[in-house]
């Protein structure tokens, strides 16, 4: 009986998100939207993604969390507890569980590593002992064993952030909250710390919630992902799932940042990396009318080649291959192709269908 019972919180998710709305009245009196009717489940011991530009509300998503913001619709529930619900005691109880590292360190420059660390300790039930010792193994865990005395402000961007994961950790959490943790760092060192990440969620089990603006963020680690776009969620699914058959404008616009074939579209046109409608440079290939520039992605390489057999022949279809590449996301191949269809409007529209029907990803890049 007892063991049902862990068994079960273990299976429960960790963050319930249900129907969650979330409006800020402006200065002016005007009211806004950060967050419309999202829903999603994050599971406990997972890294869990959240994604979308700018003002989509990610923020304010990991805020209600951790309880720093209430939601004006729908509930909020983490370990089992409606955030709502909580009194300011039973608030603080609970924030204690959930740590969180943010883009700007934001460390205490006048005190050094280890007292950053020690300092979230301070009304902790432990003895003087176990927290010099507890703030001893965090400094081991995060590689900085020899910088216990240093200042913040002697340290590289990478080690600051490391001093915060440690000091995120030293209230033993359940769950660590990132907000654009690596967006300040190169990208050598934002592997370093997203490694360092699945160490800690996988050596302490701690359930490791990423906000991010950055696609290749959450294919090095996440197990799930959720995109936002406009205070929505546009999608929700398995980091791979998501690669594989990506249903969002704007998600197939983020993989497109971590994706070769996805970037083919700017040899076509020159490509339009700032947005003035103007191309950057001189294109590679041109399409001739008629011509579309296709992408496709597909994960059984052995369904795939005799479907594209099929569209050529049945559909008329003819097929100039561009580039064909794989990305390893998750541990398994996803294949890509992109290249010039030509063939009459309909032949090429119903040889879409038919792919998409099949479950291939396809998209018309131009
Ligand atoms: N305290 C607030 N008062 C008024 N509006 C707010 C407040 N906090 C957030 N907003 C608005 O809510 C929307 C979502 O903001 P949020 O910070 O959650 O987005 P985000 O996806 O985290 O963006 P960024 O990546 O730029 O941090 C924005 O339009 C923002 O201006």
């Amino acid at each position: 009986m007892g063991q049902d019972t862990t068994q079960e919180a273990e299976a429960s998710p960790i963050v319930v998100i249900d129907k969650v709305g979330k409006v800020f009245t402006g200065e002016d009196g005007e009211e806004k939207a950060a967050l419309s009717d999202v829903s999603l489940s994050i599971r406990r011991g997972g890294i869990y993604g959240i994604i979308g530009l700018s003002g989509a509300g990610k923020s304010t998503l990991i805020r209600l969390i951790n309880g720093i913001e209430r939601a004006t619709s729908g509930t909020v529930t983490v370990d089992g507890h409606r955030i709502g619900d909580l009194d300011a005691r039973q608030l603080r109880v609970e924030r204690r569980r959930i740590g969180m590292i943010f883009q700007q360190f934001n460390l205490m420059p006048s005190r050094t590593v280890f007292d950053n660390i020690l300092f979230p300790l301070k009304d902790s039930d432990l003895g003087k002992d176990e927290r010099r010792e507890r703030v001893t193994h965090l400094l081991s865990l995060v590689g900085l064993d020899q910088k216990a005395d240093a200042y913040p402000g002697e340290l590289s961007g990478g080690q600051q952030q490391r001093v915060a994961i440690a000091r995120a950790l030293a209230s033993n959490p359940k769950i660590l909250l990132c907000d654009e943790a690596t967006s300040a760092l190169d990208p050598a060192t934002t592997v370093s710390i997203l490694h360092l990440l699945r160490e800690v969620n996988r050596s302490l089990g701690v359930t490791v919630i990423i906000v991010t603006h950055q696609m290749s963020v959450v294919k090095e680690i996440c197990d799930r992902v959720a995109v936002l776009d406009s205070g929505r969620l546009v999608e929700e699914g398995s980091v791979f799932s998501v690669f594989a058959n990506p249903q969002a404008k704007l998600t197939r616009s983020f993989i497109a940042t971590t994706s070769n074939i996805a970037k083919l579209g700017e040899l076509v046109d020159g490509g339009d990396e700032d947005g003035d409608g103007v191309p950057d440079g001189e294109p590679l290939v041109r399409l001739k009318p008629g011509e579309k520039l296709v992408s496709i992605r597909y994960v059984h390489k052995g369904v795939f080649e005799p479907l594209i057999a099929t569209v050529i022949r049945r559909f008329g279809v003819d097929i100039n291959i561009l580039l064909s590449d794989v990305e390893v996301v998750d541990g398994h191949p996803i294949g890509g192709t992109t290249g010039i269809w030509s063939g009459s409007e309909d032949g090429i529209r119903q040889a879409i269908a038919y792919l998409k029907d099949k479950d291939i990803n396809v998209e018309v890049l131009r």
